[in-house]
């Protein structure tokens, strides 16, 4: 119900629009008319919103107890892009937020939770946020970073196989399929960037400015090589863990994507995108943040089993 209602708010705004056009063609009962379609249209769209906001009056983009197809929300582009070397093909012209919980499945994302929880269970941050980036090494351990490559050697092909690092490739070239179709750019002109990284957050008070992961921030200005970013949930809000949600904020009201296993979230990274992650209340948040650039020399390879 909610993706009909949904789409239909495209169909309201564009007829929105025309309506708003048709109001020069100026006879009396057309402009009865047109006001009478502005006033439904209005209270179908106030009635729309009402019925996707949670009770903080956030709009749900995407709920947890809801399985989307594919979900888009088109915002207009910043100017961010331009601050930038542009490549053709790649580089967004079009600007939005995606859902969908159909691109990986369930199972898919359950064999990631295990590789995280595999790896963290090697480390992990004092305070509330920990990752654990494959592609660098770079794993949080107390206060600080190590490098799981050099500190534990030989011994992480106990804990991460080459069926790992096989699955991960899998997702990301997938994830990259689906964000070339929906941006309408070339899969081909798309690199995987860094930081790509595990993460898990939990209500720990935090020890490091490295653990305080809630502050808002814009992906392209905090990371530089980000063009677009997807984020793959590997635990459900509410059931998992309570807070946490992510959050776009916006200027008339902020929206939230509701973790669910297997959910991927994927949208433009400059500030048309300003978003933060809610404090975790409770339970442990699981999460990959899998980045992708247009920029050739910000390009990384996928991580390999070394
Ligand atoms: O885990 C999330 O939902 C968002 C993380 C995030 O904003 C980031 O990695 O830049
Ligand atoms: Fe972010």
């Amino acid at each position: 119900i909610r993706t009909r209602h949904w789409r239909r708010l495209g169909t309201i705004e564009n007829s929105f629009r025309e309506g708003g056009d048709s109001r020069s063609r100026d006879t009396s009962w057309q402009r009865i008319i047109t006001c009478a379609v502005l006033g439904v249209t209005g209270s179908l769209i106030a009635g729309f919103l009402v019925l996707h906001q949670s009770g903080d009056g956030m709009v749900v983009l995407a709920a947890q107890d809801e399985t989307l197809d594919h979900r888009f929300y088109q915002v207009p582009c910043s100017e961010d892009y331009n601050n930038h070397r542009r490549f053709a093909g790649c580089t967004p012209r079009r600007c939005g937020r995606a859902v969908s919980d159909a691109v990986i499945t369930r199972q898919e994302a359950e064999k990631m939770l295990r590789v995280a929880e595999a790896g963290f269970s090697l480390g992990g941050s004092d305070g509330g946020a920990s990752i654990l980036d494959l592609h660098s090494g770079a794993l949080s351990m107390g206060k600080h970073f190590v490098n799981m490559y050099r500190y534990f050697g030989e011994k992480l092909h106990e804990i991460l196989t080459e069926e790992d690092f096989q699955l991960y490739r899998e997702l990301r070239l997938r994830i990259q399929s689906e964000i070339a179709r929906t941006f309408n750019i070339n899969a081909s002109s798309l690199y995987l960037t860094k930081p790509t990284f595990f993460s898990r957050m939990n209500s720990s008070a935090a020890k490091t400015t490295h653990d305080e992961y809630w502050h808002p921030h814009i992906d392209k200005v905090t990371y530089g090589s980000f063009d677009y970013t997807s984020l793959l949930y590997l635990s459900d809000y509410s059931r998992d863990f309570g807070g946490g949600r992510f959050v776009f904020i916006d200027t008339v009201s902020n929206s939230t994507v509701e973790p669910k296993a297997g959910r991927l979230s994927f949208f433009t990274s400059g500030s048309e995108n300003l978003h933060h992650v809610e404090k975790v209340q409770w339970g442990t948040r699981y999460a990959i943040t899998i980045s992708f650039t247009c920029d050739p020399d910000h390009s990384i390879e996928d991580p390999t089993w070394m």
